[in-house]
């Protein structure tokens, strides 16, 4: 096997064959013959059954990637979403075998898994317009078609569109504007919290901290106020938690897709999709009567709403003027809004369980953060963005919690274009997966790195921290969008509820996680057991 000087920080990490048999080791030849096309289109079951299942297979081999074996028509699935192993282990052994950068099958599509952070930054970052695209099951037409309008599904120049439009919505400025509602749903969690610890009634985490996310969700998209905390039987209580399930049978359909295209048709037919199609379609009804009535009423409101019902794009010439001007469409404003109820809830209520399971078992992080929120914001003041943006030991924590736990597992992205990463050549229609918790557990990366130590996010430790070492927002231009409203929902959060009650403990004893869904999820449910707060004797 030849190691191939890759990048002065990656050569310790890269391990990639020499090149197929036959071939010289440079020139243009070697480039051409390694940028095998394996058929990445969804081909027709009709055309080609007898080596159907593994035509795309040799594809990394031809290239001269090191990878696992595949088995036919499931590539590497199998092993990735084993539960005995899961996709986390899976990958570390992996990149134990063959380094920072190996090549595996998701079903039939070559897929590059990257932990090297300078390819990551080439990839998120630097050649970001080879990659601008995410991959998903199905090339993105298993999406309900409202789903893929959104900032999220959206690819190329559509998405460049939207997220110019979106960004303003995410300014300093708006969130500040924001920050009474966050507020408002904060203290709901506060008081809900406070009457169970003086009830000595423990809480299972990801519950009461989804329905927290779930009532500001409510509140910045359909104006509102669903107290979903003591009214668990609403209906859209009850869409909005069916909607961010991705249960069994949907994983199922999932899988069919990914093995034959050809049913991708079908499927749409039948509306089935990543999302239940009546969730959808609740979401989307009532999200349309809604635009309707405020363009009808001309009523402006502060919230995620009206900011899309605002925004602008402005398309400009090359001398800088402005070329034309375009506004989001109905569908496409329905669409935002119903992507911000799925995209903010497993990510900050996930972010928020973990949190407070690590406030639990470090109880001096707790009273560090309560002496902070004490300085800062005061006893029983209402915090302001500006509060927020000053709690820097909070933040630290939150950051060493997103490191150690961060929910969105995998980040995806797909080559749009023939290109090279270092000495690989990489196909046009290839998938990327950046496992952003293995990258943010590893040991050369981060020192110790399942201890928590929010030290490591503060002062002049910060800045050694390398940023595409550290993912649980993603990186670079396709970023979460959401990453500062999430911030501002945590540390609203923590001041309510840290100020009214003490996170004495927390089970299970012994955290463990799975990562079936492509979210971090406890095997066991997490239970907080909390006291009422006694200010004078923290
Ligand atoms: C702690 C909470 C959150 C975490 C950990 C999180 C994590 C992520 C991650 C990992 C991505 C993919 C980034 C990439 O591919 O590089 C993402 C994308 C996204 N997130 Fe979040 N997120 C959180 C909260 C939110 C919230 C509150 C919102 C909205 C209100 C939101 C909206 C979005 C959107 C719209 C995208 C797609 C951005 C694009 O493709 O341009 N997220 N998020």
């Amino acid at each position: 096997m030849k190691k191939i000087e890759y990048s002065q920080s990656t050569t310790r990490y890269l391990r990639l064959s020499g090149p197929p048999s036959g071939q010289g080791a440079g020139g243009g030849a070697r480039t051409r013959d390694r940028r095998v096309h394996a058929d990445l289109r969804a081909d027709s079951l009709v055309t080609v059954p007898p080596t159907y299942g593994i035509q795309t297979h040799k594809f990394w081999k031809k290239v001269g990637v090191h990878g696992p074996s595949p088995v036919p028509f499931f590539g590497n699935i199998p092993e990735l979403f084993d539960p005995a192993v899961g996709f986390r282990a899976a990958a570390r052994r992996w990149q134990e075998l063959y380094g920072r950068v190996f090549g595996i099958y998701f079903f039939r599509k070559p897929v590059l898994v990257v932990t090297d952070p300078e390819v990551i930054k080439q990839i998120l970052i630097k050649d970001f317009n080879v990659f601008v695209d995410r991959f998903f099951v199905g090339e993105g037409k298993l999406q309900n078609p409202l789903l893929r309008l959104t900032v999220f599904f959206a690819q190329g120049s559509t998405w460049r569109r939207l997220r110019k439009m979106m960004t303003p919505s995410f300014s300093g400025a708006k969130l500040r504007f924001l920050t009474s509602r966050v507020n408002k749903m904060a203290r709901q969690l506060g008081d809900y919290l406070h009457n169970a610890a003086v009830e000595g009634r423990p809480l299972e985490a990801k519950w009461v901290f989804g329905a927290y996310i779930l009532d500001i969700s409510a509140a910045m998209t359909f104006g509102l106020d669903l107290d979903s905390l003591n009214n668990l039987e609403g209906p859209f209580t009850q869409h909005a938690k069916s909607l961010v399930t991705i249960d069994r049978p949907i994983q199922i359909k999932l899988t069919l897709a990914g093995i034959f295209p050809a049913l991708l048709p079908i499927l749409q037919f039948f509306n089935i999709g990543y999302f239940k199609y009546s969730d959808v379609c609740f979401f989307r009804d009532n999200l349309k009567a809604l635009v309707r009535e405020r363009v009808k009423q001309g009523e402006s409101r502060d919230d995620f709403l009206q900011l899309f019902l605002e925004a602008e794009f402005k398309a400009t010439k090359e001398d800088g003027s402005y070329d034309c001007c375009s506004k989001l469409s109905e569908d496409e404003i329905v669409a935002q809004a119903l992507l911000f109820i799925i995209a903010g809830y497993d990510g900050s209520s996930g972010a928020l369980q973990y949190l407070y399971y690590q406030l639990a078992k470090h109880q001096d992080v707790q009273t560090k953060i309560l002496q902070e929120i004490l300085e800062e914001v005061g006893e029983d003041q209402e915090p302001t963005y500006e509060n927020c943006q000053n709690l820097s030991y909070t933040e630290a924590a939150i950051e060493e919690t997103l490191r150690m736990y961060p929910p969105v597992l995998l980040l995806l992205r797909n080559c749009t274009k023939d290109t090279t990463l270092g000495e690989i050549s990489v196909a046009s229609g290839t998938g990327v997966i950046i496992p952003a918790y293995n990258v943010g557990r590893d040991p050369e990366l981060f020192p110790n790195p399942d201890e928590f130590q929010p030290e490591r996010f503060l002062g002049k430790s910060r800045l050694t921290v390398n940023p595409a070492s550290f993912l649980p927002f993603g990186l670079g231009p396709r970023q979460c969008i959401g990453l500062r409203f999430a911030m501002l929902q945590i540390k609203v959060a923590l001041v309510y509820t840290l100020r009214s009650v003490a996170v004495v403990s927390a089970t299970p004893e012994v955290l463990e996680t799975e990562d079936f869904t492509g979210v971090l999820t406890p095997k066991v449910p997490i239970n907080l057991f909390l006291a009422p707060r006694d200010l004078e004797r923290y």
